[in-house]
């Protein structure tokens, strides 16, 4: 659609409608059965619960829903929300994400989401335990909730706490199912959660972002040059994913924080701001107006269009809109969250020639790492057990040959290096790269090889419509 065109408010486009805009634009660049996309794109089934909760002394009445987008692959995957703000429509376009995300990524799930209508800052962690568990007992019921058929996971305004809650609940509920624990993902990790999967989205953030910046030719095509160090960022939101991608990037890759964004403004300082510094502000005084390390705008919105060159946006949806899209400055925008772009600001971006790396790459690390806890968890053995020893064993024993037998010195510290036995978070890493390289690996194969191919958002739909697709058709849809 050009700039000229008479457009309808973008208010009244649904973040749904969004969602599927830019998937029926992939499936029009491969021309697919129409029977077989209008099979695709609907969400399978959709919940809404009502439940009241006994809260200091009065009964409160709470709305909550859980939508599954695709079960070709089972269990549905996707995080639940507590959310002031959150809805049906919301609700249905995250799972429909959660699909496309979880088939391009190889991550053998379908897609489902879900969300709770909360502000959780107004209610004490008991009131919040009792609310969550109330809601899980809902989804359990009610067949949206359970290790084989649907399993949730952090997403805003739920962490750790509230999966574990959940886990409980599910435990109690079905105490002689052997694989309970499996029944969510993101769980602390002594109550069998997974090591890395906290900071897992972040990380996949950092290892895509490597991974861009190992092809040239996909760096040139930003208008961009050089490695990753030193490049200038504007991060939005400094929650689980937005603190995790802006400390890795800024102390690991040598990355620039010159802005970070929250619900009060922005602070800056082009300097690069310390990430750590600005955390701890942010949990103390629940703002970053009045951080010491840098300077402090009202504007948070105005700071998306700052001079950077990523722009990060690892909020809310709908951030960058047909209002503020021709402003934006940065030549790439790295979709952290789910859906920051709409759909006719991705088409102004695109006309500008700032190339947007999609959330269905960008953020899949975090489903990754639940897909790795979940098969923990079904396994019932940490990563690595059963091997570690034998490792070192391994490692020690190579090193001895080849200095005794094979007149070679190695260092000690590289001795001690192929002896170390491997721990689970190095496994957990070791499978997040490798997800995250081979994703944008397949997504720059089909931009090189589909013609009428020519985004990143695009080519994900399609590895992921194709995928989802032959699932369909393998089988035959009755
Ligand atoms: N957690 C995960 O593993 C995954 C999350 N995502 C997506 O990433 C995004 C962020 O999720 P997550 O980090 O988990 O959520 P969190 O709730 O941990 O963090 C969200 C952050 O955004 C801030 N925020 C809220 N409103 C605004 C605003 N208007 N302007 C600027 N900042 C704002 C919040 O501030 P405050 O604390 O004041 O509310 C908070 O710091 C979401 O789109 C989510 O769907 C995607 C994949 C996985
Ligand atoms: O870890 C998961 O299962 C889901 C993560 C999620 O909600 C997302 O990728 O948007």
């Amino acid at each position: 659609m050009g700039p000229e065109t008479v457009e309808p408010p973008e208010g009244q486009v649904s973040f749904r409608e969004n969602v599927d805009r830019m998937v029926d634009r992939a499936m029009a660049a491969i021309d697919l059965d129409p029977g077989v996309a209008a099979a695709i794109k609907p969400c399978n089934s959709v919940i809404q619960v009502t439940f009241p909760v006994e809260l200091r002394g009065e009964v409160q009445v709470f709305t909550g829903w859980r939508a599954t987008h695709s079960t070709h692959r089972l269990p549905a995957k996707g995080g639940l929300r507590f959310d002031p703000h959150v809805d049906q429509d919301e609700v249905e376009a995250l799972a429909a994400l959660m699909s496309y995300k979880c088939a391009m990524a190889d991550v053998p799930f379908g897609g489902s989401k879900g969300g709770l209508l909360i502000d959780p800052t107004a209610y004490t962690r008991q009131e919040l335990m009792q609310i969550t568990r109330r809601f899980t007992l809902e989804l359990v019921r009610k067949g949206f909730l359970s290790p084989a058929t649907n399993v949730p996971a952090p997403d805003m305004g739920t962490g750790q706490r509230e999966m574990a809650w959940i886990a409980d609940t599910y435990k109690h509920l079905y105490p002689e199912d052997i694989n309970y624990l499996a029944a969510v993902t993101g769980k602390p990790v002594h109550l069998g959660g997974i090591r890395g999967r906290v900071e897992a989205t972040g990380r996949g953030v950092q290892y895509v972002l490597r991974e861009l910046f190992r092809h040239p030719e996909a760096v040139a095509e930003t208008g961009l040059s050089g490695g990753l160090r030193g490049k200038r960022i504007v991060v939005q939101g400094l929650g689980n994913v937005g603190y995790h991608l802006a400390k890795f990037l800024s102390e690991e890759d040598g990355v620039r924080v010159v802005a970070v964004i929250e619900r009060d403004g922005a602070v800056m300082n082009e300097d690069g701001l310390s990430v750590e510094d600005l955390h701890r502000y942010q949990q103390e005084h629940h703002a970053v107006r009045g951080f010491p390390g840098g300077t402090f705008s009202e504007d948070g919105a105005g700071a998306l269009e700052l001079d950077c060159d990523l722009l990060i946006p690892a909020a809310l949806e709908a951030q960058i809109h047909s209002g503020n899209a021709r402003n934006i400055r940065a030549p790439v925008v790295v979709e952290a969250a789910n859906g920051p772009v709409t759909f006719r600001a991705d088409e102004i971006l695109r006309e500008r020639g700032v190339v947007v790396l999609p959330d269905s790459l960008v953020n899949v690390g975090g489903v990754t790492v639940s897909y790795f806890e979940w098969i923990r968890n079904l396994s019932h053995i940490r990563f690595g057990r059963m091997q570690r020893r034998h490792d070192e064993l391994r490692g020690t024993q190579m090193a001895a040959l080849l200095m005794e037998h094979g007149g070679i010195h190695i260092p000690e510290q590289v001795r001690a290096n192929l002896a170390e036995p491997t721990d689970e978070i190095d496994l957990i890493r070791s499978g997040l790269d490798d997800t995250m390289r081979l994703a944008f690996q397949g997504i720059r194969e089909v931009l090189a090889e589909d013609d009428g191919v020519d985004d990143y958002r695009t080519a994900a739909f399609v590895i992921a419509i194709r995928k989802i697709a032959r699932s369909y058709l393998d089988v035959g849809v009755y």
